[in-house]
């Protein structure tokens, strides 16, 4: 584990100084002023009737066992007098992983609440865009995948590709930002300092869970339909969603993880039968909400995050073969798209969400990346466009459409 702290001002209340501020925004600070005050560095994470925006950095946690970090951070909280941690967990928390768990403790939290919009900002189009792997090495991918879960036992696992953008000129990642706030207000829009400078932004419609007080909530999302602009053929997608076997599949494999994984800290556990049908601006999707009562009070929504983390949403079961898999077929290590983005405060509340629908954003370009549940039904033109589909978060804050 590492521990550094950074800045001038000294890190122990009990030398003497003031903890870090814990500025609720009242008054004219609505979510999407927070989402606009979002500079390269911060964290936000908001939706339109609500919004926590970091600023500074008082001490940086990495540690690549997720458990050990979660356990580590309520001390870093005590002695530096913070109220909260926030960060990301990379995709890959297996025994091997080199990508490190990253917390940041800030020196100034802002939250607000209340219902805002924002006008869009525009952006300058990128020089040159490439996919990775092309759309036919993907398809290839989806087959090969699908092969290996009958010659190696798995029920599923999630493939992903990736879109590269490079600009002339850096990527204004303020503005994708409030671009996916103004475009995604019913989901977690979310920006977060990544090792090496680069930032990780996104709008995900998954929450891997919240903890408030003894209350446990996931709503894990799985079995996807592009959306259309043609009113008719969007219902007809979303129908054909909700009755489709393939997807259903998909879906429980999550549900039955996540119910097995939250048992041994729940002592309550209320898990709908039937998953709703629920949208994103690009994507239809089934979704379950999951409520539990904790047993014991103590464990936090990060101990939590990395009891759950990877769920079959973004990774497949069993987890250690599907894990192996993706690793095989994928043409790039996945850092941490698919993991999970939040926060934990001192009393172990907090929030984190599956860091999908996002880009990774260095000086002059981005890579995004979009992936789908492969199960022994699926259909490699089909999980193409499902992919295309999921782009289009990230390519409409851009300001561009598909085609690129
Ligand atoms: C892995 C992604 O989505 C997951 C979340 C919801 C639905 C999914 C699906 O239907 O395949 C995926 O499991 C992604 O957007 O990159």
């Amino acid at each position: 584990m590492s521990a550094d702290s950074s800045g001038a001002r000294p890190q122990t209340p009990a030398g003497g100084q003031n903890p870090p501020d814990l500025q609720k925004s009242v008054g004219p600070a609505t979510p999407a002023d927070l989402a606009a005050r979002y500079r390269r560095g911060d964290f936000l994470f908001t939706t339109a009737q609500r919004a926590l925006l970091a600023q500074g950095t008082l001490r940086t946690v990495t540690e690549t066992d997720p458990r050990r970090l979660a356990s580590a951070i309520p001390g870093v909280l005590a002695e530096t007098g913070a109220p909260l941690a926030v960060g990301v967990l990379p995709f890959d928390t297996g025994p091997d992983t080199k990508v490190p768990g990253h917390l940041v403790v800030p020196r100034t939290v802002h939250r607000s609440e209340g219902t805002s919009s924002r006008a869009r900002a525009d952006l300058p189009a990128p020089a040159r865009v490439r996919a990775v792997p092309s759309p036919e090495q993907h398809m290839a991918n989806v087959c090969a995948a699908v092969e290996a879960l009958a010659a190696r036992d798995l029920r599923k696992a999630v493939l992903a590709r990736a879109l590269d953008l490079e600009f002339d000129a850096p990527v204004p990642a303020e503005r994708v930002v409030r671009n996916l706030a103004a475009g995604n207000p019913r989901h977690f829009t979310y920006a977060a300092e990544l090792p090496g400078g680069r930032s990780l932004v996104g709008a995900t419609p998954e929450l891997l869970l919240r903890r408030t007080g003894r209350t446990v909530f996931s709503s894990p999302h799985a079995g996807s339909m592009p959306r259309s602009a043609d009113p008719a053929t969007d219902r007809a997608n979303g129908e054909a969603l909700r009755t489709s076997r393939k997807d259903q599949v998909e879906h429980a494999v999550v549900i039955d993880y996540l119910v097995e994984a939250l048992r041994p800290f729940c002592r309550t556990l209320d898990v709908p039968a039937e998953p709703e049908l629920v949208t994103t601006p690009a994507i239809w999707h089934l979704r379950t909400p999951i409520t539990g009562e904790l047993a014991d009070p103590d464990i936090t929504a990060l101990d939590l995050a990395a009891a759950l983390h990877p769920t079959p949403a973004i990774c497949g079961t069993p987890t250690e073969g599907a894990r192996e898999l993706v690793q095989e077929l994928e043409p790039f290590d996945r850092d941490y798209y698919a993991g999970a983005v939040g926060w934990v405060d001192t009393t172990g509340d907090g929030e984190w969400a599956v860091a999908i629908r996002c880009a990774e954003i260095a000086s002059t370009s981005m890579r995004l990346y979009a992936g789908g549940g492969i199960v022994p039904a699926s259909d490699p033109r089909a999980e193409l466009d499902e992919t295309t589909a999921k782009f289009r978060t990230l390519l409409a804050a851009m300001g561009l459409e598909d085609g690129v």
